[in-house]
């Protein structure tokens, strides 16, 4: 059982980060299970005191030192654990559910303490709602929040099959014997109609983004206190971050990295991979290895189906000017995404996409075209293959697709970028059609490549491409006609 221990209540109060970083290590490192609602009640608690604005006079009279923190009284911790414990088993007669595995009725009978205690309308994308301290003491949750809450009050009732499943935007739970049953327990994005108590759809929605093709990343107790310290959020406002608050995520991130509880998950390396960027740690491995370890453990485990991975990358080497590699990584998100059907529910990664295309890559342009350097990104032809890529992946995204995804909008900047490559350039990358013997090389050597500046690609088929005829070369129509009239101006 988990469980508030002596060795983690002398621990108290707690004044600085040392003090909490170890008392997730005695969770963490303790054969029983973490205590989930210790733990995020704890960082909740530190969260909202440096972060929220009813003592903002707090931050900016007292300077203080980089780890010390609110002092954490050991009764206000023991108060708001035995309440979460009361809420829960004060609602739930665990006589009416056989043990020792979840059933559908239980988890669904526990979201529903959840969901009718929070606060009837409230802005669910404040910052800030993720955490048992903000349950506790504001009756407010955000979508994972909720989730998150479920997990934990399972492991009150001593249901440890119970375990939280996360997409790149969406959380629900798996349970039972086996762990291969699943439930939604909270709500997705705005206006939807939330399908709680319901198993997770095989149907069209299995195609969208937002299951990822059902890789998601399915916790362990461990990977959990990972994801509740991932979901901490150190801003202060729009502009400035709490630096304790980050400081304190990063430690424990290390932490868990240290313990091994990263390793299959990409967006909790990602987050790292953030933090150390800003605020590197002596003797750590650099921030773009955590990028690439997050790639990895992508392609590992999750068949490459997830985008963050690529897009946490992109935008690392968008900030370090390194146009050539964010292009790259940008292709390899598209190359992800292409396999998709574009649905509704999928509008975080959209504006990711949007904002890559119609923002980033023209500023890229406008910067690389004003100077001449012999070394720009204008002159070189993997650029070139790399964006049409890129642009190739959004088309496919929308093939097959109920909702379009492509606009007039996207035609604009598209057509601007790839005007501004000579067509000497444009000339040097060889499109090789399908099912030619390059090709048939191409998937012998079994991956993307550069071939003296050819531009080679597996015509990944799959699922959503099978029931097509095998287009005639491996780009949407729309980027084959865009590349034809270019090679046409030569
Ligand atoms: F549970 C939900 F519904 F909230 C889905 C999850 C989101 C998320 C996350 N995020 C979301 C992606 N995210 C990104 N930050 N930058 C990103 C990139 F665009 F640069 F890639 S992606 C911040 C952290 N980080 C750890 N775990 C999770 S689980």
């Amino acid at each position: 059982m988990a469980g508030f221990r002596e060795i983690d209540k002398a621990l108290f109060p707690i004044t600085n980060i040392p003090a909490v970083v170890q008392i997730f290590k005695n969770q963490l490192e303790d054969s029983a299970e973490p205590d989930l609602a210790l733990l995020s009640i704890i960082v909740g608690a530190i969260e909202n005191s440096l972060t929220c604005r009813s003592n903002i006079s707090f931050q900016i009279s007292e300077p203080v030192e980089a780890t010390s923190l609110p002092i954490l009284e050991l009764h206000v911790i023991e108060e708001m654990y035995s309440k979460f414990q009361a809420i829960i088993k004060g609602a739930v007669d665990i006589k009416n559910y056989s043990k020792p595995f979840a059933t559908r009725e239980l988890v669904k009978k526990v979201s529903d303490v959840i969901w009718n205690s929070l606060t009837r309308s409230y802005y669910k994308d404040r910052a800030h709602l993720q955490s048992l301290y903000s349950y506790l003491n504001g009756s407010k949750l955000d979508c994972f929040g909720v989730a998150f809450a479920v997990v934990a009050g399972c492991q009150v009732l001593g249901f440890s099959d119970v375990h939280l499943a996360l997409s790149e935007d969406h959380a629900w739970v798996v349970f039972g014997e086996c762990s291969n049953q699943t439930a939604e327990v909270t709500w997705h994005g705005k206006g939807n109609e939330d399908k709680r108590g319901q198993e997770i759809g095989r149907g069209v929605t299995a195609r969208s983004w937002l299951y990822v093709n059902n890789k998601p990343v399915i916790c362990t107790r461990h990977m959990e206190v990972a994801a509740l310290v991932s979901a901490i959020n150190p801003s202060l406002n729009a502009t400035h971050d709490a630096f304790e608050v980050g400081l304190l995520q990063q430690e424990l991130l290390w932490l868990l990295y240290d313990l091994g509880h990263l390793k299959m998950y990409p967006m909790a390396l990602g987050n790292l991979g953030d933090l150390e960027e800003i605020a590197p740690k002596e003797g750590r491995i650099q921030c773009n290895t955590l990028f690439k370890e997050a790639i990895q453990s992508a392609r590992t485990f999750y068949n490459n189906q997830h985008v963050y991975p690529y897009t946490y990358q992109g935008g690392y080497f968008y900030r370090h000017k390194m146009y050539k590699e964010a292009f790259e990584s940008w292709a390899n998100a598209s190359d992800v995404i292409r396999l998709y059907n574009y649905s509704r529910d999928d509008e975080e990664i959209y504006k990711e996409f949007l904002e890559i295309a119609n923002e980033l890559i023209p500023h890229i342009m406008k910067v690389e075209s004003s100077g001449f350097s012999a070394n720009s990104i204008l002159k070189k032809p993997e650029c070139f293959a790399n964006l049409l890529r890129f642009y190739d992946g959004i088309c496919q995204w929308e093939e097959g697709s109920a909702t379009p995804v492509l606009h007039i909008g996207w035609a604009k900047p598209l057509v601007n970028t790839i005007s501004k490559f000579d067509s000497e350039v444009r000339a040097q990358v060889n499109i090789i059609c399908a099912d030619s013997e390059e090709e048939k090389h191409a998937k012998e050597t079994n991956g993307n490549y550069f071939n003296n500046n050819n531009y080679e690609k597996e015509n990944g088929t799959s699922t959503k491409k099978e029931e097509k005829e095998q287009s005639t070369s491996n780009f949407h129509p729309s980027i084959e006609a865009l590349t034809a009239a270019c090679s046409e101006k030569l």
